[in-house]
């Protein structure tokens, strides 16, 4: 029976443990999602952001623990309830997973025409939509991914992950191999479609701009579980020397513009 509960945290994950190849990834996860949230989700590279958005949208069950999506059990629903919640999120991959033979307008469709028997016609003034919410000029929607800059390909995956009015979306790594600008108008984008559409937003990332600018909190995943959920202004305070390390090091937007109270890593935990 589908039991998808409107006021119910759109993620719960709960004592997740996922394992590839027979090395565990993760190793105990918990993590209660606010609706309406933007929730950064950090972590060093291949500490298992992937795997866990992976795990999250049902392509790769947990060998312990629970996925909660809107209050239901994704890995025990019913068909129908499945059906229910996957109706409600939207996922932008990592590299966009563009079909690179199809139109800008026939990939944004894409998830309409999967899992509706809706009119062309209506398909399309959708997609439409929805593609010039996401900032796609007119004139790029019948062209190819290819011939689209990195932006513009970016704005494409947001607007088809949008196309169904999700409750929820994923992101992986959004403003990756953009130049600084670019990233900066996705961040907009991002930031104005949660608040605008009430949307709650999960974003993998490595950029700071993207965690100070538009994050209501961060999770930081590290040694397979959860180190820390909190905004990124409080985490700039922990004790722990990656995330120290992570956020206030020289290279990085924190180091740049300073909180004068925040005391800096030292060169030794730097190099550490
Ligand atoms: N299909 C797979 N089979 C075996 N191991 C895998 C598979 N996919 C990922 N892994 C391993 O799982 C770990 C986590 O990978 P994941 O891609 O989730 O890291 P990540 O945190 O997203 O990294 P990055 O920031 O570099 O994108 C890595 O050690 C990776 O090698």
């Amino acid at each position: 029976m589908t039991n998808t509960h409107d006021d119910a945290s759109p993620l719960i994950l709960e004592g997740v443990v996922t394992e590839l190849s027979g090395r565990i990834i993760h190793d105990g996860v918990d993590l209660v999602m606010k609706r309406g949230e933007v929730l950064g989700l950090v972590g060093a590279s291949g500490s298992g952001k992937s795997v866990l958005l992976r795990c999250i949208i049902g392509l790769l069950p947990p060998k312990a623990g629970t996925v909660r999506l809107f209050g239901d059990d994704l890995y025990q629903a019913d068909d129908r309830t499945l059906a229910a919640i996957k109706q409600r999120w939207g996922v932008l991959f990592q590299a966009n997973a563009l079909f690179s033979d199809f139109s800008v307008l026939d990939n944004i469709a894409m998830p309409l025409r999967e899992h509706h028997g809706l009119p062309e016609e209506l398909i399309l003034s959708v997609a439409r939509m929805k593609a010039l919410a996401s900032g796609l000029p007119e004139d790029a929607l019948w062209k190819f991914p290819s011939e689209l800059s990195g932006g513009l390909q970016k704005r494409v995956g947001v607007a088809r992950a949008i196309v169904r009015d999700p409750d929820l979306i994923l992101l992986d790594e959004p403003t990756a191999g953009l130049d600084p600008i670019m990233a900066a108008q996705i961040d907009a984008l991002i930031g104005g479609l949660a608040s605008e559409l009430g949307l709650s937003v999960v974003v993998v990332t490595h950029d700071l701009d993207t965690l100070y600018t538009i994050c209501d909190r961060v999770a930081v995943l590290s040694d397979r579980t959860i180190l820390a959920v909190a905004p990124v202004r409080e985490l700039e305070h922990s004790q722990d020397p990656w995330l120290r390390n992570y956020l206030l090091g020289t290279r990085t937007r924190a180091g740049r513009i300073a909180d004068p109270k925040v005391v800096h890593p030292s060169p030794q935990e730097i190099m550490s």
